[in-house]
């Protein structure tokens, strides 16, 4: 069986080499620093959790953070712009480059996916009218889709 994308990047351990690059750039960024003034230390570690589980790993955010509710409820009232998400998305993806996750164009692309939809996630609960956070919503689920990864000899 084709080994989940959480594996094929590389485990917990490139997530938090990921979200430990990325948070480091995001207290220095103009736009995005102002938002994240307030992210305790362990904020990277959590995003790095939550990322493992969406992608195939331990479903410990569900387990132990509160799962998709508990997320949800973290972005509620921060009126996230287009111009803050877009950032964070090209300061992940740069990140990536920097942690070494792997770039085949499958995982690149997988990823990406996730990110251009969990990003415009994260706006519509920050923003007015929000749907009510939920715990009945579960983590969500990343798979290959449409692009397993090419492996020799297959
Ligand atoms: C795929 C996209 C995203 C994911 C997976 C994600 C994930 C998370 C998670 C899991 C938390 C809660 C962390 C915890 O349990 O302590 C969180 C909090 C937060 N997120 Fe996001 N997020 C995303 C997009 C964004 C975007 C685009 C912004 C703003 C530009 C943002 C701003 C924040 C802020 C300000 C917090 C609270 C940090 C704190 O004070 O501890 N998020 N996010």
């Amino acid at each position: 069986m084709t080994q989940t994308p959480y594996a094929w990047m590389g485990g917990q351990a490139a997530l938090d080499r990921l979200t430990e690059v990325f948070y480091r750039q995001v207290h220095k960024d103009p736009v995005l620093a102002e938002v994240f003034a307030n992210a305790g230390p362990d904020h990277p570690h959590h995003v790095a959790i939550w990322l493992a589980e969406v992608f195939g790993g331990p479903a410990e955010y569900s387990a132990h953070h509160g799962g998709h509710a508990h997320m949800a409820t973290m972005h509620l009232g921060r009126g996230i712009t287009e111009e803050q998400r877009r950032r964070w998305i090209a300061l992940l993806m740069d990140a990536a480059d920097e942690a070494e996750l792997p770039n085949d164009p499958e995982f690149r692309a997988v990823f990406a996916y996730y990110i251009e939809w969990g990003t415009r996630m994260a706006l519509l609960y920050s923003g007015p009218n929000p749907p009510a956070p939920s715990a009945d919503v579960p983590v969500p689920k990343w798979g290959w889709n449409q692009t397993p990864p090419w492996e020799p000899g297959s």
